[in-house]
């Protein structure tokens, strides 16, 4: 692994991404220091998934840059792809294998040692609680399963940073405890997390620093209490983002 740093885990400068002439990230800065778990919200379509793929290097950017750990993810894609796992939205999975042969194709071509992508393989099984899974092609997986074994992946090659879209979502609470658990321990043996979520309370729950990001702009970031300033965070999202008056008019022929 490369030698300690003192840059920030992801930091994203001015990055632009337009679609059919729309600007649907607008010039989004963002820092990640080392060691934080941040939570990335957004209502649907407001550009958390746009902003992550470029990023990690899976969406090129019009403009702007991303570094993880000081690493250009456009100039040396490579050392960038070492240094972070990402669990991408809609992650397409090989069917017709289980989940240990995907574990052990992937640690083939990322170019690990057979031994060490076995050992880590098993390992990341049963830490999952994916051990049956490893056996069952992943066309039989369950959406928790799906995501589990998406965050196997992103961890294999024991990335620095993770990158995740949507971890928990539509994933059992039992399988969400497992995936909370394991994050919070990567963050305390010295890694950082940036996810999105939906869901406010989970971002209340698990991270440290949030980010909020309304029509492709981050209107707020900086640690939980700088941005909620002791409110709940629910309550800063809706007035950040501009709770709109007349969402609760109309459907009145629903009222008896
Ligand atoms: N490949 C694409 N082509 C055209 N428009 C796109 C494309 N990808 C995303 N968009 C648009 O860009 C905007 C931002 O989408 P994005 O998926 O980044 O939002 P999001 O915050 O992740 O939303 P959600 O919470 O619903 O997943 C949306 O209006 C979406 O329709």
């Amino acid at each position: 692994m490369s030698a300690a740093t003192t840059e920030p885990a992801l930091q994203l400068t001015g990055l632009v991404k337009e679609f059919d002439d729309r600007l649907v990230v607008d010039h989004v800065d963002l820092t990640v220091p080392q060691g934080a778990f941040l939570g990335l919200v957004g209502q649907n379509g407001a550009g958390k998934t746009t902003t992550l793929s470029m990023a990690v290097g899976l969406l090129r950017p019009d403009g702007g840059r991303a570094r993880i750990l000081g690493v250009d993810v456009w100039g040396e894609p490579e050392r960038a792809g070492e240094l972070v796992g990402v669990l991408p939205d809609g992650l397409a999975l090989p069917e017709r294998l289980t989940g240990r042969e995907v574990l052990t194709y992937l640690g083939l071509v990322r170019g690990l040692p057979p031994a060490v992508v076995a050992e880590r393989a098993e390992e990341l099984l049963a830490v999952l609680e994916l051990e049956r899974a490893g056996r069952t092609l992943v066309i039989d997986y369950s959406t928790g399963m799906r995501k589990k074994i998406g965050l196997a992946m992103a961890l294999l090659h024991a990335p620095r940073l993770l990158v995740l879209d949507e971890p928990l979502e539509a994933v059992d609470p039992v399988s969400a405890a497992t995936i909370k658990s394991i994050l919070r321990g990567f963050v305390a043996g010295g890694g950082s997390v940036v996810l999105s979520s939906h869901v406010m309370a989970l971002v209340e729950q698990l991270c440290g620093h949030v980010a909020v990001i309304d029509r492709g702009r981050v209107v707020a970031a900086g640690t939980l209490a700088e941005v909620t300033a002791g409110r709940a965070l629910e309550d800063r999202f809706v007035e950040l983002v501009g709770a709109r008056e007349d969402r609760d008019r109309g459907l009145t022929w629903l009222s008896r």
